[in-house]
């Protein structure tokens, strides 16, 4: 449905290795990706290293890590690179983030969703049954390069605000920033993946080569 991530129904299939779930680790394919796994440090809305998160890396089913790998060949030619935060996300992570929009900690509030309360964000924002632990969903930015040195472009919001002024079109952007989100949905169209509107981040490979099996396979 409109502005919901995720599908209701959920069955996680028994896999416990990203071998037997048939995740592969993005940089067996692209070695100097640039990761920022969010959810395996502190550097997020909850504040703290996330359930399922002990290492910070990169799987994805092999079609949608093939298609990454596809997007940053040809951002590199362009002078961009990919910055990736979230990839495949355990289950248990998932539920963690419900456990963390239903206690009563604000702390992150000011910087991760100043306009909205709490409880508001699951849905939209954070899905309770997300395509995430399916592994073919991925959350990223762009990077402007000028040869090894990087710098990622305005996109008008952070990771993770949770607010309208994240949603892709939002009319409350810059031209600029409107351009440089344009420039990461077209590189990820032409790479195979779809954009979910509520956040201009959040990428998932179309069709889902596996649209019904979750995993809760830990990260490690
Ligand atoms: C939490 C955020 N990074 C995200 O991925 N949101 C979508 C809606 C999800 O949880 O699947
Ligand atoms: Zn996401």
């Amino acid at each position: 449905a409109a502005g919901c991530a995720s599908r209701p129904a959920m069955t996680i299939a028994p896999a416990t290795t990203p071998e037997a779930a048939g995740l592969v680790d993005v940089r067996t394919l692209v070695p100097d990706i640039d990761l920022d796994m969010r959810y395996a440090g502190a550097n997020n809305f909850t504040g703290a290293v996330v359930d399922g998160y002990a290492a910070p890396r990169c799987y994805l089913l092999a079609p949608a890590a093939k298609a990454i790998q596809r997007a940053e060949a040809a951002l590199r030619a362009q002078g961009h690179r990919l910055r990736i935060f979230d990839c495949y996300r355990p289950a248990r992570a998932v539920r963690s983030f419900v456990a963390w929009a239903n206690n009563d900690d604000e702390s992150t509030r000011a910087r991760f969703y100043p306009a909205l309360e709490k409880r508001e964000l699951l849905g939209g924002y954070i899905s309770p049954t997300s395509g995430h632990s399916r592994g073919a969903t991925i959350d990223l930015t762009l990077m402007r390069c000028d040869g090894s040195h990087c710098a990622p472009l305005d996109m008008g919001t952070d990771f993770d605000f949770f607010d309208p002024l994240a949603n892709t079109d939002s009319p409350r952007i810059t031209p600029a920033q409107r351009a440089n989100r344009e420039r990461l949905r077209d590189a990820m169209r032409q790479a195979g993946l779809r954009n979910y509107p509520m956040e201009w981040w959040h990428y998932t490979l179309d069709p889902e080569p596996a649209p019904k099996t979750f995993f809760d396979v830990p990260i490690e």
